[in-house]
């Protein structure tokens, strides 16, 4: 009965060369090989990702708790996580985060399609600040549990080709209390051309919170 989710974060049929080349470097590192020839963890860990958050978790707190029972019925059902909301492979949002949490780093890999276009043949900003939000968001969330973007300040260096692949690396710089600070730089896939940098503060909130 229960069918399995789809992990949108493994490799598909549109992802090109820079896209693997990128992702195989990282998920070689999920796995390390002892001395004995066994195998353990590694540094670095994928991250999953699906086209819902929680889901069960939503319906059920929002018919019990936050009494949203509008919501739950008519928009729950078909809300969709933004950046895994298009369904044809390679169109939108292509991408794959890994965590490293003994560094406290946090890694994505974008290969950005053709509906992302903001100027002719570049990737839109807002596409851009969106992949920023989601691999910061994502860090502060393994570092701090639930949170919500409370600021985030971006500098665009230089424009993003559309179809090409870029790396976003997020650093912790602190945390304060409930407030943690990342940074966070765009770069190409072989980091010789800094695109975008930017940086973040994300404040733990409770899930009940985001539910209300
Ligand atoms: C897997 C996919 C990952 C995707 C990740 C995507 C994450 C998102 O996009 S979240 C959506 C966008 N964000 C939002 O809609 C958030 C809207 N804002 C809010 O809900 C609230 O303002 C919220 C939760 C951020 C903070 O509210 P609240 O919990 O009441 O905290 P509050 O008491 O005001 O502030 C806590 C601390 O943060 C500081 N703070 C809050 N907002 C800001 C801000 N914008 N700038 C600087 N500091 C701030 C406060 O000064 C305070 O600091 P201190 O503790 O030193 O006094």
């Amino acid at each position: 009965f229960f069918s399995k989710p789809r992990d949108f974060s493994l490799p598909n049929s549109s992802w090109g060369p820079e896209m693997m080349r990128l992702y195989e470097h990282y998920n070689s590192q999920c796995e390390a090989e002892t001395e004995g020839g066994g195998k353990q963890k590694g540094p670095w860990r994928r991250i999953p990702s699906y086209n819902r958050s929680l889901k069960r978790k939503t319906s059920f707190f929002c018919v019990c708790f936050s009494g949203g029972v509008y919501l739950s019925k008519l928009i729950q059902s078909k809300a969709r996580l933004f950046t895994r909301s298009i369904k044809e492979a390679g169109a939108a949002f292509e991408y794959v985060l890994f965590d490293n949490s003994d560094a406290q780093k946090c890694v994505g890999i974008l290969q950005a399609g053709h509906l992302l276009e903001g100027p002719p043949g570049f990737v839109h900003g807002g596409a851009i600040a969106t992949m920023i939000d989601t691999v910061t968001g994502a860090h502060a969330a393994v570092l701090s549990g639930p949170v919500m973007t409370a600021n985030l300040n971006i500098n665009y260096r230089s424009p993003i080709p559309l179809g090409s692949t870029v790396l976003l690396e997020s650093s912790l710089d602190k945390t304060e209390g409930r407030k943690t600070f990342v940074s966070c730089q765009v770069t190409s896939s072989d980091g010789a051309t800094l695109h975008t940098e930017a940086t973040a503060l994300f404040v733990s909130i409770s899930v009940r919170k985001i539910l209300d």
